[in-house]
């Protein structure tokens, strides 16, 4: 009998959207260190691989003014994952981190210091980041065409890479499109020597610069279908950077409602939605596509009959590649099909759950996406903070730990690399490219 493959699970710290309910009556604070305590606390009690944190590089805005149905705000990635460091022993710690607005020199710094800090637990998300409107709040303005973006983010990692192999042992000096960098690291080579590298672009650019950068994928793709698709699509570009299957792990996220039976699931799983979606996010939503005020419709009532704006900015922050005209006609079809209201069809576009079921039943079926190779696990994010989670560690674990694909107890000491079953680095190398693959 072959193993089974192990199930990697990575734990959403909540965002500032309409997925986390902060309405909730137990809702915590976005800002105070206990939530990310409580959360972190949770997380490595459900022996996650990592814990893991996105980040917003501007608040959202609506109709010229910040987006009031977000919660606003929360502090800085590096600093809540150093805190995290200090109270936690054996889960990982990633965070996101923009290769297009941040210098590779001050960020090489900051992780190698998290990765020293927390014993070898540090992970960095590369993300090229959105639009002009994010780019707003640095120098260098909207800055750098999407073809620009990628080729930015493999030269940001190797220049991190080439600083992280020299430690303070020897002056490094990189010379390339975007980045000229001369001088000694001022950090020691820490446990891991790279923090592992996390990617989060859908594209087909962003899924080769995973395929040659990246050890973890954290992808949108949570549906068996689909994430088999992906997983299968972006597997197969690792044997042309001479790349085995396992090195790299696909991670797509997951909302989840545990239910004592399938109907208490279903019913929890509506209560759910219509937390998420308010009236009035449910509103503001199709104002994004609408591109004016739709204040005055009635969100219990049918999808306006005026078209949208084109070109129009009511929300900034939020990118939408879609042709509005073409958004809105496929909307209007669906409500017709289905009989939607607004609020109905915001819920049926945005507030399905990727997971529900008794814990048994969501234990089964996360086993069988990675037992079937559609992923190798997933980020699991929960509908409140900081309390999402709990449930999912209390009930669904020990559901996967029956099923044997799930582990019952940390490696001691183990660095990041490990807990996710990567191949160890080659010494020296700026790229995970084995000799004599395409580079
Ligand atoms: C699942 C997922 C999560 C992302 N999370 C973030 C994030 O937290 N912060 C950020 O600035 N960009 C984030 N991005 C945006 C990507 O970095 C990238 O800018 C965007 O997806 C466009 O690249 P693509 O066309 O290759 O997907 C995320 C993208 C995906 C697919």
């Amino acid at each position: 009998m072959t193993a089974k493959r192990r199930i990697h699970l990575a734990a959403h710290i909540p965002g500032v959207n309409n997925t986390t309910v902060w309405s909730a009556p137990d809702a915590g604070s976005q800002i105070d260190f206990s939530s990310f305590e409580h959360f972190a606390a949770n997380a490595e009690r459900g022996l996650f691989d990592y814990l893991f944190l996105a980040e917003g590089l501007r608040l959202r805005e609506h109709k010229g003014r910040l987006h009031d149905l977000d919660v606003a705000g929360r502090p800085a990635t590096l600093s809540i994952l150093s805190a995290l460091a200090g109270i936690t022993r054996d889960i990982g710690l990633v965070g996101t981190l923009s290769a297009t607005f941040n210098e590779p020199f001050e960020l090489a710094k900051q992780l190698a210091s998290l990765d020293h800090l927390s014993g070898g637990r540090a992970g960095w998300n590369v993300v090229t980041s959105s639009d002009a409107f994010h780019g707003a709040n640095f120098r260098r303005g909207g800055f750098l065409d999407f073809a620009e973006r990628y080729e930015r983010a493999a030269e940001f990692v190797t220049v991190a890479k080439e600083l992280w192999n020299a430690g303070t042992d020897r002056p490094v000096s990189h010379h390339g499109k975007h980045f000229d960098v001369e001088g000694t690291f001022p950090v020691p080579v820490s446990p891991q020597r790279h923090p592992v590298v996390v990617q989060a672009g859908d594209s087909a650019d962003g899924r080769s610069f995973a395929a040659q950068h990246a050890e973890v994928i954290f992808s949108r793709h949570s549906e068996f279908g689909a994430a088999k698709a992906f997983y299968d699509d972006v597997k197969g570009r690792l044997a042309g950077w001479g790349r085995d299957e396992d090195s790299l792990k696909i991670l797509p996220a997951a909302t989840f409602v545990v239910g004592d039976s399938p109907r208490d699931a279903e019913e929890k799983a509506r209560e759910t939605a219509l937390a998420q979606v308010s009236p009035q996010t449910a509103i503001a939503f199709v104002e994004q596509i609408w591109g004016r005020d739709l204040s005055e419709y009635d969100p219990d009532g049918p999808l306006p009959d005026v078209e949208p704006v084109v070109d129009a900015t009511v929300t900034r922050g939020r990118v939408r590649h879609d042709d509005p005209a073409v958004t809105a006609r496929a909307w209007r079809e669906r409500a017709d099909a289905e009989g939607l209201s607004i609020r109905e069809l915001v819920i049926a576009l945005s507030g399905r759950h990727s997971l529900v079921g008794t814990a048994s039943q969501i234990a089964d079926e996360i086993d069988r996406a990675v037992q079937d190779r559609a992923t190798d696990g997933f980020v699991i994010v929960g509908a409140t903070n900081p309390h999402g989670l709990d449930e999912f560690v209390a009930r669904v674990v020990p559901e996967l730990q029956d099923r044997g694909s799930y582990r019952t107890a940390y490696d001691e000491g183990a660095i990041l690399r490990d807990t996710l079953d990567l191949p160890p680095l080659v010494e020296g190398a700026t790229s995970l490219a084995r000799d004599g693959a395409a580079v």
